[in-house]
């Protein structure tokens, strides 16, 4: 059983333009829609469309915490949440003509204390795996995180900026940068596949037993003991991208709760991924039809 820690959960309000970006005018949206968002929140609906036992926990306060309980409640996700005092923060995507800005705010400020409640929510659950997602509020350190992998008998998977990933100083199952935060982590070269499969396998030297890296429309790397393999990404019709990497993480946890390899996980995330940059936002896609899309993603050895 899984457990999703968010931090700074989000309303994911996405707002589609027919025109481009430009200042100093009204720009009128053609369409516009609210989701429930965050990280952890996102793998959490994931992986209860794959019907895989979940419990999406982390902190919520406001009329956006609120709107993110509901949403989850409707969609049937079990949820764990601590409740504080500030505002869960909205988040915007605007898509103007095929361009993606996304306007990410801080979030609340929280006291330290949260930790200690969260983690005692978490070892309510006796996950198998916990997956911490997402950025720190202000009023947390990269310690949260190392007090959530280090506080049970569980595996936990971590997906953050690089420059909290760098911070982290307990043992952890996998970690999912994308390309971007590998290169802030590592310093490394990371304009190549290649590239990107050697600056995995020395980061995992840091506490990471697996490295996911995720580099959007080139696919996906997964380097672990096993050794580093390398799928391609599908061919699609990309809407946006948001929430893609939290589906490819979704897509691996689900394979390895049933037991899959790591080639057939790294296989499923992909799958899973192409669904969700089809659709707007951070919407859950339909994914009964998940095995078939990943038959059509292959795997080769770096
Ligand atoms: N243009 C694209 N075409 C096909 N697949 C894509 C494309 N962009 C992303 N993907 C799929 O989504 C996965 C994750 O993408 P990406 O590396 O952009 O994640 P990310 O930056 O972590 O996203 P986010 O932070 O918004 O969740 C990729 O590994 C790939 O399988
Ligand atoms: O600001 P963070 O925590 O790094 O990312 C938050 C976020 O952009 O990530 C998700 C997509 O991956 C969205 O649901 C959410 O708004």
């Amino acid at each position: 059983m899984i457990v999703t820690v968010t931090y700074n959960p989000a309303v994911d309000q996405t707002i589609q333009f027919d025109e481009q970006m430009a200042p100093d005018r009204v720009m009128r949206a053609d369409s516009a829609q609210f989701d429930a968002g965050g990280k952890g929140i996102n793998a959490a609906q994931l992986l209860t469309a794959m019907d895989r036992p979940c419990v999406a926990t982390g902190l919520l306060g406001g009329f956006t915490g609120s709107f993110i309980r509901e949403t989850l409640q409707d969609d049937g996700v079990e949820t764990a949440f601590v409740d504080v005092d500030g505002t869960t923060r909205l988040n915007t995507t605007a898509i103007a003509a095929a361009e993606e800005y996304k306007l990410n705010q801080a979030g609340p400020t929280v006291d330290e204390s949260v930790v200690d409640a969260l983690l005692e929510q978490v070892r309510a659950q006796s996950p198998d795996r916990v997956l911490v997602g997402g950025s720190l509020p202000p009023g947390l350190s990269p310690d949260a995180i190392d007090r959530i992998a280090a506080g049970g008998d569980w595996e936990t998977i971590v997906d953050t900026g690089g420059d909290v990933l760098r911070e982290l100083d307990a043992q952890y199952a996998l970690c999912k940068p994308n390309r971007a935060e590998l290169g802030d982590a590592t310093g490394a070269d990371v304009s190549t596949v290649e590239g990107c499969a050697d600056a995995a396998d020395t980061f995992r030297e840091r506490g990471f037993d697996r490295v996911l890296a995720s580099l959007g429309a080139d696919g996906a790397v997964l380097v672990g003991d096993a050794g580093r393999l390398y799928a391609e990404a599908l061919d699609i019709d990309v809407v946006d991208t948001v929430g893609a990497g939290d589906a490819l993480l979704s897509g691996v946890l689900s394979a390895w709760e049933a037991g899959a390899d790591d080639e057939t996980a790294l296989r499923t995330g992909v799958a899973v991924s192409s669904q969700v940059v089809q659709r707007a936002g951070t919407a859950v896609p339909d994914l009964d039809d998940i095995d078939s899309v990943r038959d059509g993603v292959t795997v080769r050895r770096l």
